[in-house]
């Protein structure tokens, strides 16, 4: 069969180029545009974590005065002047060929010579060039038509600490999960009205300046222990008028690779000095005490026996996810499943460089029985692909900041238009999550986990 040649020409990569913009903290980043011959067009841009794991792709960035060494002009330099050359009359709907060809192109297991920024806004690109000349939606580019797709629970990230804030919490994000809805949109205004809730709820006992906002739209109040924002959440979401545990659970990102303290084997908490050990109970009791649906970055990032330990004792009743533990690659992932590390993977496609690369990991976690939560960064843009990507995978679950600032809303407002496109043809995950139904879209066709 194939597509009649005049079709499979509109496919064909015309030019790819690329500039600087800034990110959603004020530093630059870069943004790639491709266009196919059939008039197809995609923009894409990539993002930048502040609490990074030590094993993530390299960001290239430049080292002379502009922008304090923060600029990305070697970065589009890379892509205006070695890829865009190899990517032109490529088929644009050829995304591993393109991906394996930048990784070739790149040469370094960390995309340290073209740098996985400037390679991973040409991967994203370049499929939405693909999916606009098609005339598809981009999560139908990814996930295919035939199956029913799934819009995902957000994980809202209303308290901000750790790295993404000024105050002294020691976790980096307190999030909840608006599980008790029939659709995202209903969802959303539920998690809408928490967080409007929950700046009341704030201000009441910590005054004015405890609503100012950290990195990705949630508060920063200045609360000194983790048990004092999750006291906040459970108040606020009974004060809008819902059920904490049934309609809104809570998740964490403890990102505690960031109050490790490695020359004294030893982890801050609350201003305080725990073993391993001792934060593993912390979590036991943490678990016991609230109702916390997903732990994700638990213990610092080489200790996967200790991940394996916490999740072999609570991971019947909660998410343990691996961010900085698996940097969204493929090898740490393996070592991940093989020792039952977690049960649960985040997915952020800057952290490894590819479309191509990510979907691989992705599957190769739903496969292993692993949840999968798309993920945004800290630093962020208007790009909108990785509400396709979550919609398109099915994962079931998106983490993309507070419901607030221009750069997170645009995720979810994404979301709220492919639900309305969608209309009878996809299913709200928040019940299904509650019942452990959440389905995976994996290479070899839906696996239930
Ligand atoms: C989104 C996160 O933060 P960053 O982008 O700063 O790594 C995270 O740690 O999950
Ligand atoms: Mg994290």
């Amino acid at each position: 069969m194939g597509l009649p040649a005049e079709l499979y020409g509109d496919f064909v990569i015309e030019d790819v180029r690329a500039r600087m913009i800034l990110d959603s903290r004020g530093n630059p980043t870069v943004e790639a545009e491709v266009v196919t011959r059939g008039g197809g067009f995609g923009r894409a841009a990539a993002p930048a974590g502040a609490s990074k794991g030590s094993h993530e792709a390299l960001e290239l960035r430049d080292e002379g005065k502009a922008f304090k060494g923060k600029g990305v002009s070697r970065a589009v330099y890379n892509i205006n002047s070695v890829i865009a050359p190899r990517l032109r009359g490529l088929d644009s709907r050829h995304q591993r060929l393109i991906d394996s060809l930048m990784c070739q192109l790149d040469g370094t297991p960390n995309k340290s010579r073209l740098g996985a920024n400037a390679i991973v806004a040409v991967s994203l690109a370049v499929a939405k060039a693909a999916a606009d000349t098609a005339s598809v939606p981009l999560y139908e580019y990814i996930g295919g038509v035939g199956g029913t797709f799934i819009l995902p629970v957000p994980l809202l990230n209303i308290i901000n600490g750790g790295a993404h804030a000024g105050n002294e919490l020691s976790f980096q994000e307190f999030m909840i999960m608006p599980v008790g809805a029939d659709t995202f949109s209903d969802a959303i205004r539920i998690a809408v009205e928490v967080y409007h809730t929950l700046k009341g709820v704030l201000k009441e006992k910590y005054g004015a300046m405890a609503v100012n906002v950290g990195d990705e739209g949630g508060y920063a109040p200045p609360m000194k222990k983790n048990r004092e924002a999750l006291d906040a959440l459970i108040k606020a979401i009974s004060k809008a008028g819902y059920t904490p545990g049934q309609e809104v659970l809570l998740a964490l990102d403890a990102a505690a690779s960031h109050f490790y303290d490695k020359s004294r084997n030893a982890y801050i908490v609350d201003g305080e000095q725990l073993s391993r050990e001792e934060l593993l109970e912390y979590y036991m009791r943490l678990v016991d005490e609230y109702p916390i649906a997903s732990i994700e970055d638990p213990f610092y990032e080489e200790d996967f026996e200790a991940h394996a330990e916490l999740t072999s004792r609570i991971g019947n009743r909660v998410a343990i996810v691996g961010d900085d533990l698996y940097v969204t690659n493929l090898e740490r992932l393996r070592k991940g499943v093989e020792m039952r590390a977690t049960n649960a993977a985040l997915l952020k496609v800057n952290q490894i460089g590819t479309l191509t690369e990510a979907m691989d990991y992705a599957r190769a976690a739903a496969a292993s029985g692993m949840k999968v939560i798309v993920s945004h960064r800290s630093g962020e843009t208007e790009d909108t692909a990785i509400a396709h990507i979550a919609v398109g995978m099915r994962t079931g679950f998106i983490k993309t900041g507070a419901p607030a600032r221009g750069e997170r809303t645009a995720k979810y407002n994404e979301l709220l238009r492919i639900e309305e496109e969608l209309a009878g043809d996809a299913v709200y995950a928040g019940r299904l999550a509650l019942r452990g139904l959440i389905y995976f879209y994996t290479a070899r066709g839906i696996l239930q986990a």
